[in-house]
């Protein structure tokens, strides 16, 4: 039974006090639908210094990201703002050079919120990037790293981007995690990565995004090892629950940026701008990749 008591609080509806409440995403999503002539069929999410994927994109419309209505702002350098329209390999589709984290200080429903909105335009997947550090003693700078699972720490503390009354518009209040990252597609990227020029460096492994900004200590990630984590980040973790809350296939990767240090002898500290530096070295061939998988779907459909 509810309480009737005259000092208890008023239940508040979703559409009344939620920032991202579906009439406001949608809202969003009509803006952006009246700018374009196509429903775009996959959104591209661009980690740290890979925003150059949407360089392949053919017959741009860029809308940045202070023109939309109710959008978050991109702070971090790596990540432009901008949301790009297009064609690439005649598949139309909407990418995000610039993507929102915990640490600049957004809640993560607003970090994942432009994962509804995509879903809003029409997408019927989702391809999310990210630059990570490497703890897989096997991995290294500039190897690829196909998500096949992930290990959501922040939600170990109760910090998950579907906390609050749920949306069933959008999804179930309960929804299972597992087969979030799209099998089919991640047997698919190993063959094309080979044709991109990825053939030594591609990986599959559990990625742990953490809150941010600090890096990781080397007790963290003594840890992070021991619980069968490969690479970390501070993304993408709360964009794939609302993509797989809202029933949307994910094909994720990590890019190593950096080497995850476990040795109190090392003298490497992770660096942002070594970060965006190793993401811009495999520029050319990430746009190969993407543009594969993209061909890929173009072929076979989603499904
Ligand atoms: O947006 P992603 O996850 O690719 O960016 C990673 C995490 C931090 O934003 C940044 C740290 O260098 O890179
Ligand atoms: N948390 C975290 N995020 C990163 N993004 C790029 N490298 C790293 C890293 O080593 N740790």
């Amino acid at each position: 039974m509810p309480c009737t008591g005259l000092n208890c609080p008023k239940p508040t509806s979703l559409e009344t006090n939620n920032e991202y409440s579906y009439e406001k995403l949608t809202q969003t999503a009509e803006y952006l639908k009246s700018l374009i002539s196509f429903t775009p069929q996959i959104g591209i999410i661009c980690g740290s210094g890979l925003g150059s994927l949407a360089d392949s994109i053919q017959q741009k419309i860029e809308v940045p990201y202070p023109q939309i209505p109710n959008f978050p702002q991109s702070t971090v350098k790596g990540h432009s703002g901008c949301l790009v329209f297009g064609y690439i390999a005649t598949v139309p589709l909407v990418c995000m050079k610039g993507r929102f984290h915990y640490y600049e200080g957004y809640p993560l429903e607003k970090c994942a919120m432009p994962v509804r909105v995509m879903k809003l335009l029409g997408i019927e997947l989702l391809i999310v990037t990210n630059a990570a550090g490497g703890l897989n003693p096997n991995y290294k700078v500039g190897d690829v790293m196909l998500i096949k699972d992930h290990v959501n720490l922040m939600g170990f503390a109760g910090c998950n981007p579907l906390r609050g009354p749920n949306e069933e518009r959008f999804g179930p209040r309960f929804p299972s995690m597992n087969g979030a990252y799209d099998p089919r597609l991640r047997a698919e990227a190993q063959k094309i990565a080979q044709g991109a020029g990825l053939a030594k460096g591609v990986h599959e492994g559990v990625y742990a995004c953490l809150g941010g900004p600090c890096y990781e200590t080397i007790a963290e990630n003594r840890l992070l090892r021991q619980l069968g984590v490969d690479t970390v980040g501070m993304s993408t973790v709360h964009e794939v629950i609302v993509a797989k809350h809202c029933g949307l296939p994910v094909f994720a990767f990590s890019l190593v940026t950096n080497e995850s240090v476990c040795d109190y002898e090392s003298k490497v500290e992770p660096k942002h701008d070594e970060v965006i530096d190793a993401a811009k070295s495999m520029e050319a061939v990430l746009q190969k990749f993407v543009q594969g998988i993209i061909e890929f779907v173009a072929k076979n459909g989603v499904k």
